[in-house]
């Protein structure tokens, strides 16, 4: 898009002025007779804007001119012309010079005033010192409309020198003009010249060629910053969605983790629970405040075979709840497996692990299981001070031994 707009740049539409000629509160003829010349202007006929310039040759500088300013005598505006760069003037002339001249005056601050007599119009006062931008056009050109390029403009020598103007002001400047017009250059032939002006217009693009480069490069600076913008919040809603994924996957993959050391029937944890919490105590150096406590449901067969299973493993679940009630928050309770169970339980002495075994041998007792229809529920053990022990093992092999021991006497006590 950028490369056709440069490229097709000079068919791109163009802006247009056209310069009013024929008004008289604009047009403005000069002579020489301003200084004490004797060259005469004459108009042939106002309405068609012809005019006649007679040069009687006793002026050693004759000049005669047809000014046309841009705005209304009465204000006098200035126009920004440098956006034109084609002017087309469409003209006859009858004479004898070479070249006609045409100027685009502009405004122009000098450091000092430039001398104008009292009697100058206003209007002549403020064109006075304008900058005088002009180009001589051969003559023979003028048999049908002559276009000249801006670009060809000049400052005039007789006017840089008159106002001692510096050189930095020296170049051509349309940018704030005041008056265009239409003379006859050095040396002006004796005898009388006659013009006939049709028509003056100019013709510009609507953007520079700098303009356009400008605007192209900011288009494609926006564009690729919005790219930019764009790719980011894409990027920064996928992280987001990936960060929600995550945080679900993290979720359900802590719920899977202790679903797997979760017994299904009972809640308690299962052997590979209770395994993580051994090497997370382990880890901790904690192993020996814990004591461990096995306990097996008595006559477990009887009350599946009297019963069914279904009841069996609502007494396995009563179990448990019986024991979580039992145990305080630091103490855990895992299914060994079948109708067995093993506590790890806080506890700095043995008749505190004494109390605790009979606390619960009498709480699995005391008829817990409304919604079951059984009653007389009892269960043995064994339990063991980890601490008194060379290693866990050691310490389960012998609470083990001591639930044996119970079951061998009789049933329905934990020994330790
Ligand atoms: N309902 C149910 N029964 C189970 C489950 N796991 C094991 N059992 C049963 O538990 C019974 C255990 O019987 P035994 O090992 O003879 O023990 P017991 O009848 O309690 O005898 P003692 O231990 O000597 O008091 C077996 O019949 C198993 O089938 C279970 O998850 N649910």
């Amino acid at each position: 898009m950028s490369i056709l707009l440069v490229a097709c740049y000079d068919y791109l539409p163009k802006k247009q002025l056209n310069i009013e000629t024929i008004s008289p509160s604009r047009v403005y003829a000069n002579t020489d007779a301003r200084e004490g010349g004797d060259t005469e202007f004459e108009w042939i006929d106002q309405q068609e804007n012809a005019w006649l310039c007679r040069v009687n040759g006793d002026t050693p500088y004759p000049f005669c001119s047809l000014t046309i300013l841009l705005s209304p005598k009465d204000t006098l505006d200035s126009v920004d012309l440098s956006n034109f760069d084609d002017i087309s003037i469409n003209l006859d002339y009858s004479g004898d010079s070479n070249y006609i001249r045409f100027f685009i005056r502009n405004s122009f601050q000098h450091d000092k005033k430039p001398e104008s007599s009292e009697q100058d119009s206003q209007v002549i006062q403020k064109l006075e010192g304008a900058k005088f931008n002009f180009v001589n056009i051969e003559t023979h050109k003028f048999y049908s409309p002559v276009s000249i390029s801006s670009a060809d403009l000049r400052v005039a020598d007789w006017w840089i020198e008159q106002f001692d103007v510096k050189p930095i002001d020296t170049k051509p400047d349309i940018s704030d003009a005041l008056a265009i017009g239409i003379d006859v250059p050095f040396p002006f032939p004796k005898g009388e010249h006659a013009f006939s002006l049709h028509s003056i217009s100019m013709t510009g693009k609507y953007l520079s060629k700098e303009t356009l480069y400008l605007l192209i490069s900011v288009l494609l600076g926006l564009a690729l910053i919005s790219e930019m913008l764009f790719h980011y919040i894409n990027l920064r809603l996928n992280v987001n969605t990936k960060s929600v994924q995550i945080s679900k996957l993290n979720r359900e993959n802590k719920l899977f983790k202790e679903l797997a050391h979760k017994d299904n029937l009972s809640g308690a944890y299962n052997r590979q629970g209770l395994e993580r919490v051994l090497v997370e105590l382990n880890n901790k150096q904690q192993l020996d405040d814990f004591a461990i406590v096995i306990i097996d449901i008595d006559n477990f067969k009887q009350v599946n075979d009297t019963y069914g299973h279904v009841c069996g493993d609502g007494v396995i679940c009563a179990t448990v709840n019986v024991i979580k009630d039992t145990i305080r928050n630091d103490d855990v309770v895992a299914r060994w497996g079948g109708e067995e169970f093993v506590i790890l339980l806080r506890c700095d002495s043995q008749s505190n692990l004494s109390k605790f075994c009979q606390k619960l041998s009498t709480a699995i007792k005391a008829p817990p299981y409304p919604e079951l229809p059984i009653s007389g529920i009892t269960a043995s053990g064994g339990a063991a001070m980890l601490k008194e022990h060379a290693t866990f093992d050691a310490a389960f092999e012998h609470a083990d031994t001591l639930l044996y021991k119970a079951k061998n006497n009789g049933k329905d006590t934990i020994v330790c």
